[in-house]
């Protein structure tokens, strides 16, 4: 990188907020983690008690961890050093005050891993548990871990996490870090959030779709309980770094806002001196620099925008780091961190560097908030990230790589500074960061609203469009949701509202957009709920490596194969994504059942495995023009076989897609080939208006 300069940072403090770190000399004597969970113990089968879900660890009771005093203390004493930690009573104070706060406090100052522990200490939880949302799995289950640890519980005991397809919870589980999808599901089966008396939202300023939907489920729940005899009060906390203080405390009925000063490590800022033309380089450049300068065991977390640019510069890290003139620096391991790899893999970045190396973690902005990657002392920012936006128009997904937000920005820097102090290298110069916006565009003014809006018909809410929405989606969103769901026959349009069909209530239990739920559901009637059971499992982790019945087969031969480690290595499979898929197929077998769905399978007539696909997906298909190109059916855009694919170099005439991207060009990822006459079976009215030929 050309070189750095080092303005002088500090973010300015709302005018509204209430400084909870004055006045705090009289920190309280805590109960010790382990005090508290003994304590605890005895009341994990009150009310407060979760529902029994899956268990990770043994049920009964509440399990300690063999206790090692030293480690112990040693935590006790970390948890004390918090920034968050003198404000301790005065907090507790405004909570038991009031039922909806907003809280801001510098990433790092012990809000997400502290405030739930706070509440467990007081016995506030009493009643019903707490639960806390953050908006990436890889977050709710290293946060569960460390809070686990500091409370000196097992993992899925006292402390657990929930995210799709893997929770660790026991009926004594008081303290619950949830994906906020996973909250909205829970949702649909108990509206008024029963089970808990402290709903924290965390990470409010990221404004993801679910998030978003929560501040309406949760402001509502929290009314009709106050209204209902019987009922407990709803404490709710919406929690950030940043945020748009004024317009959340509005919406909130003018809660108050607290504001917890300081941070307990320096974060040294470091920004371009002039604008760079290529990001990633910069990037690369800056590894080796502080590589070559920094003790081993100081590591870096480098901020890119997508899996193959992350791909590609991992690669060329490592080919550089076996350079000779780097003989003398520590060995370098590097990592890479994006949703797409299953949580396993996503999970290594957490796992302590050997003595005399070093880690390299290159990742999404799915490291950007909440979590603590030991070892972090340096981050780089490209300023940059992937983010996809839906075109109702046109019915795709536009994905482009886009300057960030000072929030997001923020953010990232937090990531530096979490155990010791850190350093943060801007790829962008300070004037490019205050030309930035403040915070990001809220995703539900940008995405494709159909799976929220049959969660929320789900929930009993009937008019979708009336929901109070902290923003409203445009009406084109929400009238494209409701097109889109009446295609599935999920709903029926009344006069003035929606209602859901039959199906529609059964595709709303599985844990899928609603036309891959639809797939399913078709199963029975094509003889192959098991297929698509497979290839929706497989679907969940992996967005390039193949297509429908190409994964399918993997899958059989996998099972036929004895899920045997030594026979993926051979086929170059990997053995732990199978084992996942295996997982999530278990799971939606357990919808099924629950939904009254026949298990069927059509074997070899994989041709009905296609068709099936077709019963969900009849809006994603293609057809072949004379010359050579392929128009979407739905919207008549251009768009092209991604290079991966298994039809790739083919020209069949009808390929259906299970997603459309934007990159530069439109791409359809992940196809099938379809026959005409089956779309005609499927949506006649649709195919004909579509004019396709039988
Ligand atoms: N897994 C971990 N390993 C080591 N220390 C940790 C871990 N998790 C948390 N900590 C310590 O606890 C501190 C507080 O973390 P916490 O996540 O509660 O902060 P926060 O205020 O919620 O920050 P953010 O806004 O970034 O989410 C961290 O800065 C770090 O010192």
């Amino acid at each position: 990188m050309a070189g750095f300069q080092e303005p002088p940072i500090k973010k300015a403090k709302n005018d509204r907020t209430v400084d909870l770190s004055a006045n705090t000399s009289q920190a309280p004597t805590q109960p010790s983690p382990s005090q508290a969970a003994n304590g605890h113990t005895k009341a994990r089968d009150g009310l407060g008690s979760f529902q029994n879900l899956k268990h990770k660890t043994p049920s009964k009771g509440t399990p300690q961890k063999t206790k090692n005093p030293e480690h112990l203390r040693n935590l006790l004493a970390q948890r004390h050093a918090l920034p968050i930690f003198p404000a301790r009573a005065r907090l507790l104070e405004e909570l038991r005050k009031n039922n909806t706060v907003i809280i801001i406090g510098e990433t790092g100052s012990g809000k997400t891993t502290q405030i739930p522990q706070y509440i467990h200490e007081e016995r506030l939880d009493r009643k019903g548990g707490i639960c806390v949302t953050q908006p990436r799995r890889v977050a709710a289950i290293s946060i569960a871990k460390r809070v686990a640890e500091e409370m000196d519980t097992n993992l899925g005991g006292l402390v657990g996490y929930s995210v799709r397809f893997e929770e660790a919870v026991c009926p004594a589980t008081k303290v619950k870090y949830v994906t906020d999808g996973m909250l909205l599901r829970e949702a649909i089966s108990d509206p008024l959030l029963t089970r808990y008396s402290w709903i924290l939202l965390d990470e409010a300023h990221e404004r993801t779709i679910n998030t978003d939907v929560l501040f309406g489920i949760v402001k509502d729940a929290q009314k009709t309980r106050r209204s209902l005899p019987g009922h407990d009060p709803l404490r709710l906390l919406i929690m950030s770094a940043t945020m748009d203080v004024d317009h959340f405390s509005q919406y909130f009925g003018n809660c108050p806002v607290l504001y917890v000063e300081g941070r307990q490590h320096p974060i040294e800022m470091f920004y371009a001196k002039k604008q760079q033309e290529d990001y990633v380089m910069a990037a690369m450049t800056t590894v080796f620099q502080i590589h070559r300068e920094a003790p081993p065991q100081h590591d870096i977390l480098l901020f890119l925008t997508g899996q193959e640019e992350i791909d590609s510069v991992t690669t060329n890290l490592r080919q550089i780091a076996k350079d000779g003139s780097l003989a003398e620096c520590p060995r370098l391991r590097v990592l890479s961190l994006y949703a797409a790899l299953p949580a396993h893999q996503q999970l290594d970045v957490f796992r302590a560097t050997a003595e005399g190396e070093r880690k390299v973690i290159v990742s999404t902005n799915i490291a950007e908030t909440s979590i603590t990657i030991p070892g972090i002392r340096y981050v780089i920012d490209c300023g940059r990230a992937k983010v996809r936006t839906y075109h109702p128009g046109s019915g795709f997904d536009a994905l482009k790589v886009k300057k960030i937000s000072q929030a997001q920005a923020w953010q990232r820097a937090g990531r530096a500074g979490r155990e010791a102090s850190g350093s943060c290298y801007r790829a962008y110069t300070r004037a490019e960061f205050d030309a930035m916006n403040v915070n990001p565009t809220p995703e539900i003014l940008r995405s494709n609203l159909a799976s929220v809006m049959l969660q929320l018909l789900a929930m009993g809410i009937k008019n979708v469009v009336t929901f109070d929405f902290i923003d409203k989606p445009s009406a084109e969103l929400l009238e494209a949701a409701i097109v889109q769901l009446s295609f599935l026959d999920a709903v029926v349009i009344k006069s003035d509202s929606l209602e859901l069909t039959e199906a529609g209530r059964k595709m709303a239990q599985f844990p899928l957009e609603p036309r891959y739920a639809k797939v399913i559901l078709s199963g029975p009637e094509h003889g192959c709920t098991e297929e698509e059971q497979a290839a929706n499992a497989r679907r969940k982790f992996t967005s390039v490596e193949g297509d429908h019945i190409t994964l399918l087969k993997v899958f059989r031969a996998f099972k036929a194969a004895k899920k045997n480690k030594m026979w993926c290595h051979e086929n170059f499979l990997n053995f732990r994504n199978l084992l996942y898929a295996t997982e999530v197929r278990k799971q939606l077998v357990q919808v099924c059942e629950r939904c009254g769905v026949a298990l069927t399978s059509c074997q070899q007539k994989t041709d009905s495995v296609r068709r099936c696909l077709a019963t969900g997906l009849f809006t994603s298909v293609a057809e072949l023009q004379l010359d050579g190109k392929y128009l979407t059916l739905d919207t008549k855009q251009e768009a092209a076989l991604h290079p991966t694919s298994a039809l790739f170099g083919g020209k069949p005439a009808y390929v259906l897609f299970t997603e459309l991207v934007q990159t530069g060009k439109a791409y359809m990822h992940l196809n099938s080939i379809v026959d005409p006459q089956w779309l005609h079976d499927i949506a006649p009215e649709y195919f004909r208006r579509k004019h396709v030929k039988r």
